[in-house]
């Protein structure tokens, strides 16, 4: 079930029907390159993801979106792994999907199929940060737009800079969310709040995300530039809060939380034993018994 969980979209299926192979769908992505995605795994447990494509506000171009499959890969086999944060370059976030490759994908029959298999790719690929083993947080700062926002909803988490936006342009642009934006959307801030938010391609801040609960915090700013501390910093160790441990057992608990969120109830208890089973006896669960815990 959690081999299940992670490759649910993987992807196949929808590329059959339409007709085209993954490896195709690979082949077009690259033809629109420009950009990266920057993985940093560090020793303490937390990897850094950057969305890397400043001069066009960090839009996604397809190559983004080959890379960062291959990227969401190496987090998903990380034995020593327990956090990621996902960032963008030069101080904002991601501006969407690259409207130049969307333009020109668009403008035959079938381009604009081999875009809507793309997007689908997109999906598989954007949903990875509440699926990875891993406690996942969106670093907000400047503008997350369109895909942009899906993407912070994509993760555990989201930390929004003061002045920074995150906001569903959908609508604008004759389109509603296509990465799993909007169902995730409803799970974090009601189907109420969600309606608002999409409909009127509303500007959350941080102190709008803090009051929907679509964040979970606002970074400080410090007009002391020398004691400052970047908002990387400010995320890692608000993340740290939850990373504390040896990695099995962090995985253990994202885990658990995952396949509640995720599977029917029946489902989610048989998972949450075997993984439940995955540290029982575990190398953390003698030492906490050999000792004699006191926990306050
Ligand atoms: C299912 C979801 C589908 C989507 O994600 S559709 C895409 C949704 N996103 C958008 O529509 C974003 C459109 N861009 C904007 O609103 C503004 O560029 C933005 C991000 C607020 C930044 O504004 P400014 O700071 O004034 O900067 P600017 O407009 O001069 O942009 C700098 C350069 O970046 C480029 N850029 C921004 N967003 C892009 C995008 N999504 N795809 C491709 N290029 C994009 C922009 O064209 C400009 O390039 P250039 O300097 O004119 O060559």
């Amino acid at each position: 079930t959690e081999l299940q969980l992670q490759r649910q979209s993987s992807g196949s299926v929808y590329s059959s029907i339409h007709g085209f192979s993954q490896e195709e769908i690979k082949e077009k992505l690259l033809a629109f390159p420009g950009g990266s995605i920057d993985l940093l795994k560090q020793d303490s447990g937390i990897a850094v993801l950057t969305i890397n494509n400043p001069p066009r506000m960090n839009a996604f171009s397809g190559a983004m979106m080959v890379d960062l499959e291959e990227k969401v890969t190496q987090l998903e086999n990380w034995t020593d792994g327990k956090g990621v944060i996902v960032q963008g370059a030069a101080q904002t976030f991601c501006s969407g999907s690259d409207l130049n490759a969307v333009r020109a994908m668009s403008n035959s029959q079938d381009g604009m199929k081999m875009l809507k298999c793309c997007w689908e790719k997109g999906k598989t690929v954007v949903f990875f940060g509440c699926r990875l083993p891993l406690i996942s947080v969106a670093l907000v700062e400047g503008n997350a737009l369109g895909g942009g926002a899906e993407l912070t909803t994509a993760c555990d988490f989201r930390l929004m800079a003061s002045g920074s936006v995150i906001q569903f342009v959908h609508k604008h642009m004759g389109l509603v969310p296509g990465w799993g934006g909007a169902a995730r959307l409803v799970t974090l801030v009601g189907s109420r709040n969600a309606l608002k938010l999409l409909g009127g391609a509303v500007k959350v801040d941080s102190e709008l995300g803090v009051h929907i609960g679509l964040a979970d915090g606002v970074l400080k700013v410090d007009l002391d530039a020398a004691r400052a501390e970047t908002g990387l910093q400010q995320a890692e160790s608000w993340l740290s809060q939850y990373t504390k441990g040896p990695a099995p057992v962090i995985k253990a608990v994202k885990k658990v939380v995952l396949s509640g969120r995720e599977l029917s109830l029946s489902d989610a208890l048989r998972t949450e034993k075997d993984i439940f089973g995955s540290v029982w006896g575990g190398p953390a669960n003698l030492q906490a018994l050999a000792s004699k815990s006191k926990h306050k």
